[in-house]
């Protein structure tokens, strides 16, 4: 069986270093004239699909914006997960799960066992109750060649205060998590399955990137104000190893799909130029 981040490594040499985002915001579905309904948000993320699940190496579905139409949303994600695959995409499912260990591994089940409606390549994870606490969904997405990305940095400025904060032995919050994947993936050839959320919107904050050994998701491009050359600046030497993504600075080029692939074309240009230069 393959490693996620085997997976991951030869899709991003196929297609290139580009996570694209499925956030169905109101407003996005208003600027599509859809309607803030089911048939909108099915008519949305089919042409989303239609349009870039074959030439993008990640898709994220956003799992909030299904969730908030109930059970009829969530299947329209499950429908969406099993249309990107077939397209050929990996889809990292964003819904940032945390809880007590016994719980974690319900949430594993839903989202990393194969035979699960929700089975998607990999999730983000929240550390914040210990990143010791997601050892089950570590330890299924192991078992199945999933991946599993794990907030340390987030895009977002409140998070500052909790990730940057010190602990006992100086390092801070987000250092000790960097860490601690660094440790789960150590070995791993030519990627590890075990992921870090940093945000490209963070600047230079002096964290230590450099042995974690798997990839770097950049959310914050785009619509949250940072650029593609903002990434040499948050991730330094680390670039090799980042997945820039974009949600809203692709998909308000919707709904025509031509224009979709072409915003995807571009911020993907505009990455590999950072990224090539490192
Ligand atoms: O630190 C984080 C972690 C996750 N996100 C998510 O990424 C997308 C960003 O959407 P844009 O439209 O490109 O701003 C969204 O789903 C967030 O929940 C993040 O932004 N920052």
């Amino acid at each position: 069986m393959e490693t996620f981040g085997t997976r991951l490594y030869r899709a991003i040499s196929e297609r290139g270093p580009l996570c694209v985002g499925i956030d169905p915001h109101p407003g996005l579905l208003a600027r599509w004239g859809l309607a803030d309904d089911l048939d909108g948000l099915d008519r949305f993320t089919r042409t989303v699909v239609d349009a870039l699940g074959d030439r993008v190496a990640v898709v994220k579905p956003q799992s909030a914006f299904f969730e908030r139409f109930g059970s009829r949303g969530v299947a329209i994600l499950e429908s969406t997960i099993r249309q990107l695959r077939e397209a050929g995409s990996l889809v990292l499912l964003d819904v940032k799960r945390g809880d007590i260990g016994s719980t974690v591994s319900a949430y594993a089940s839903a989202y990393l066992d194969p035979s699960s409606p929700l089975y998607v390549d990999a999730v983000t994870a929240s550390p914040y109750l210990g990143v010791g606490s997601l050892a089950p969904m570590f330890d299924l997405a192991a078992q199945h060649g999933g991946g599993v990305f794990v907030l340390a940095l987030t895009s977002n400025p409140e998070g500052a205060a909790v990730q940057r904060a010190r602990t006992a032995d100086g390092r801070t919050v987000a250092q000790t998590v960097i860490d601690e994947i660094s440790q789960l993936n150590r070995g791993a050839d030519p990627l590890g399955s075990f992921g870090l959320v940093v945000g490209a919107t963070i600047g230079d904050t002096g964290h230590d990137l450099s042995g974690v050994g798997g990839p770097l998701l950049a959310p914050g491009l785009g619509a949250q104000g940072a650029g593609a050359a903002d990434l040499r600046t948050v991730f330094g030497s680390s670039l090799p190893a980042v997945l820039p993504s974009y949600s809203r600075e692709v998909l308000s080029a919707g709904p025509d799909g031509t224009a979709l692939r072409a915003a995807a074309d571009r911020v993907l240009a505009e990455c590999r130029a950072v990224l090539a230069a490192r």
